[in-house]
């Protein structure tokens, strides 16, 4: 059997038990930031740092083919999902997404979800008591939704917000966890499929350059649209990740409440510290704990090896709080991105690199654009956070506080 096909637990014990501390504990010794383990079977080596960044995002050293494990293909990325492809059929896929680095779209994006948010706070009021990580799920769902161009007879939002979260939190856990993700897969990318046959045949309209039209529309070979199932993986590639953005909204508000001096700063409509409060929450809260590639060749890093066919992988965790590069990296203080402009290969959240050209993420300016909209917006609105489990355990990845972050006496501004 091939090494990404066997189940996840095949010698993954220590990262299923320690989580987001697995690499980092380990690395604690190492001088150079270098470790060599083993990972699904596979020799591997893991790196940190933004020259390792580097190392890590050059085409020669690493492939993403066969690299990803088959559990995370079937909840979290899709199978054939643009993650997965190398060289000119990276290049070519990930041309799709590239109009979200705009950002007319990412202002664009960001009005339909405010607006969604606007709408959904009205109802809060209402409510004896909110859980921000689901209702904040259901906002997002619905303002990328209308964005991506999706009709609105289409969309269920409280459902379809379930499972794109379901997605995304049991792709690294065995379980239920896990089995709700992969039927929560299984029904919406049949749904998107069936979404984009109706837009081939004229039965549903999609807006022009939409999302929604773009996917339907995008050619890997010249005269050969994607398979319905392929689209179906690359729309659900836009509408989980934005949704995911509920993982940082609810930190953000634990943030705040740890924190509370910076709320007047976001409520008085400080632009340049709401983006600097959206990076270091993106750099403090555990989300992505590493990433990982295989080998193309031999690869030797300050003096450690991992031979062709291993696994090379990149400590995002353990880099986003690196002391060499962060000072103080347990204190959470956003001024540090007034102080200096965050360098893109060493914050590293959403992956580094060039979102143009490699794998990192193409979404990460509109998260960073939702998130500093969404902090400001919180930061105004009147509640009450009453006793409840606020613990964000390491363990579990992804991890998130333990009670979602309940508010009571919700009152709009
Ligand atoms: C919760 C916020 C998000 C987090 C934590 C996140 C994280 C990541 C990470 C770690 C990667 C992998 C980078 C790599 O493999 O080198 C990635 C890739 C990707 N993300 Fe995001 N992302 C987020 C939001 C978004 C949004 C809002 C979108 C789209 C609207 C998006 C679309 C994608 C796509 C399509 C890829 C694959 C890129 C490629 O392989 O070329 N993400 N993201």
């Amino acid at each position: 059997m091939d090494a990404h096909r066997r189940p996840l637990m095949d010698r993954t014990l220590p990262l299923l038990t320690e989580g987001y501390a697995w690499l980092p504990n380990r690395m604690r010794d190492s001088a150079d930031a270098v470790l060599r383990t083993r990972l699904l079977g596979r020799p591997a080596l893991a790196v940190r740092g933004p020259e390792a960044v580097r190392f890590f995002y050059d085409e020669g050293h690493v492939h993403r083919h066969g690299a990803t494990p088959a559990p995370v293909l079937d909840t979290l990325f899709g199978q054939g999902a643009v993650h997965t492809l190398d060289g000119d059929a990276h290049r070519v896929r990930k041309e799709l997404f590239l109009p979200l680095l705009d950002p007319d779209r990412v202002t664009g994006l960001t009005e339909h979800v405010t607006a969604a948010w606007d709408e959904a706070v009205r109802s809060w009021s209402e409510l004896s008591r909110v859980v921000l990580f689901d209702a904040v799920g259901v906002v997002l769902t619905r303002g990328v939704c209308r964005w991506a161009g999706l009709p609105r007879q289409a969309v269920d939002a409280e459902p379809l917000a379930r499972d794109l979260i379901a997605m995304v939190d049991g792709f690294a856990t065995p379980g239920p966890r896990h089995l709700r993700a992969r039927r929560a897969r299984a029904r919406q990318q049949a749904r998107m499929a069936r979404l984009i046959e109706d837009v081939r045949r004229g039965k549903v309209s999609a807006p022009a350059d939409s999302v929604l039209d773009r996917v339907c529309r995008h050619h890997d070979d010249p005269g050969e649209p994607l398979d319905a199932g392929t689209a179906a993986v690359e729309l659900l590639n836009v509408l989980r990740p934005t949704v995911a953005v509920s993982w940082f909204v609810a930190f953000a508000a634990h943030a705040l409440h740890r924190w509370p001096a910076h709320r007047e700063r976001l409520r008085a409509g400080d632009g340049a510290f709401a983006t600097a409060f959206a990076h270091e929450v993106r750099r403090f809260y555990p989300f992505a704990p590493f990433l990982g590639g295989r080998t193309v060749t031999e690869l030797t890093w300050h003096g450690e090896s991992v031979p062709a066919g291993g696994i090379l992988l990149l400590d995002v965790y353990g880099q986003n709080h690196d002391e060499k590069l962060w000072g103080d990296p347990y204190a959470f203080r956003p001024q540090r991105f007034l102080e200096r402009p965050a360098d893109p290969d060493e914050l590293i959240p959403q992956g580094g690199g060039d979102p143009a050209t490699g794998h990192r993420c193409p979404g990460e300016r509109i998260t960073v654009g939702l998130l500093d909209s969404l902090a400001v917006r919180l930061a105004r609105l009147e509640y009450t956070v009453p006793e409840q489990d606020l613990r964000i355990p390491l363990r579990r990845i992804p991890t998130r506080p333990r009670s979602g972050f309940a508010v009571t006496g919700v009152r709009a501004p």
